[in-house]
C-alpha cells in the first residue's frame, strides 16, 4: 500500500498516540503528533510573547515527526524532536505548570491558523503519514485515506492517564469531559464516507489496531 495517509482524532487518553504508532510501524509510516506543536508553543510562551510566536513560528520551532520502519524491519527510523531557536525542548514540553499557556495556544485562534501551516509543510514531505489531535482531519488531511475518530469514555481515560503516568509526577492528570471542539470535530468526521469511529473503551490496544487496519482496507482498496 504506498501514499497511505491517516487523520486520528479524539479526545485525551483515548488512545490516540498509540493507535498511530501501532499503525506507525506496522505500515512504516511518518507520525506527527499535533499535540507536541501545541505543548512547545505552550512552553515558548515561558519565554516568547506571543505576537513573536504567532509571526516567527516558522522559524522559531522545528518539529520532526517520528518516522517508522516497517514491522518486519522494525523500530523507530527517527525519533520525534521539537527545537525551539535551536534547543532541544523534547523533554520539556509535559510539566503540569505549562497547562494554563497550553490552553491559551488551543484557544488562540491566529496561534491555530500558524501551527496549521508548520503541520502543514511538514505533511507536505511524507507520502505515508499518520497525523495525530482534535481537528487534523477537518484542518490537516481533509484527503486521508482514512479518518479515525477515536473515544473512550471519561472515568476509563482518566484511569489510563493516570496508570500512563504514575511514575511522572511533575505532568498533568487532568481528563475532562470530550470539549465542544472534540464534539464538533466528531460530527465532521462522521459526516466524511471514509470515517472509522472506534469506542476502546472495552478494547485492548491491538483491537483497536486490527479495526483501523480492516477500516483502511476497506477504504483504501
Ligand atoms: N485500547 C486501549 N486499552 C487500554 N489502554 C489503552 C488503550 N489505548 C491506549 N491505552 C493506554 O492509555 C494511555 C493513554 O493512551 P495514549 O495513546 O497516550 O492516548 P492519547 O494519545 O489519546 O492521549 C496509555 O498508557 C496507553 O498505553
Ligand atoms: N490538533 C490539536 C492538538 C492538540 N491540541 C491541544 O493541545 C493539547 C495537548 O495535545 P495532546 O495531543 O498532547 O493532548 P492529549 O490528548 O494528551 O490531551 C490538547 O489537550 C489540546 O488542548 C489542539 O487544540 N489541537
Amino acid at each position: 500500500m504506498s501514499g497511505v495517509t491517516l487523520s486520528i482524532d479524539g479526545p485525551t487518553a483515548s488512545g490516540k498516540t498509540t493507535l498511530a504508532t501501532g499503525l506507525a510501524e506496522e505500515l512504516g509510516l511518518a507520525f506527527l503528533d499535533t499535540g507536541v506543536t501545541f505543548r512547545s508553543l505552550a512552553y515558548a510562551l515561558e519565554h516568547e510573547p506571543v505576537e513573536k510566536l504567532r509571526t516567527e513560528l516558522g522559524s522559531l520551532l522545528v518539529h520532526q515527526p517520528e518516522i517508522h520502519h516497517r514491522r518486519r524491519g522494525g523500530g523507530i527510523r527517527q525519533p520525534h524532536s521539537v527545537l525551539f531557536k535551536g534547543e532541544d525542548i523534547t523533554q520539556k514540553i509535559w510539566h503540569s505548570s505549562l497547562d494554563g499557556n497550553l490552553k491559551s495556544i488551543s484557544q488562540d485562534q491566529a496561534c491555530r491558523r500558524e501551527i496549521l501551516l508548520l503541520h502543514q509543510r511538514i505533511v507536505e514531505k511524507y507520502e505515508n503519514i499518520v497525523a495525530v489531535g482534535r481537528d487534523v482531519a477537518v484542518t490537516l488531511l481533509p484527503r486521508a485515506s482514512l479518518h479515525i475518530y477515536l473515544t473512550a469514555d471519561q472515568a476509563i481515560r482518566r484511569e489510563r492517564r493516570r496508570a500512563q503516568y504514575r511514575d511522572f509526577g511533575d505532568r498533568s492528570l487532568a481528563v475532562g469531559p470530550a470539549t465542544a471542539r472534540d464534539l464538533e470535530n466528531r460530527d465532521a468526521i462522521r459526516a466524511m464516507p471514509n470515517a472509522l469511529e472506534i469506542d476502546s473503551t472495552y478494547s485492548p490496544a491491538p483491537v483497536v489496531l486490527t479495526a483501523a487496519l480492516r477500516g483502511l482496507r476497506r477504504y483504501a482498496a
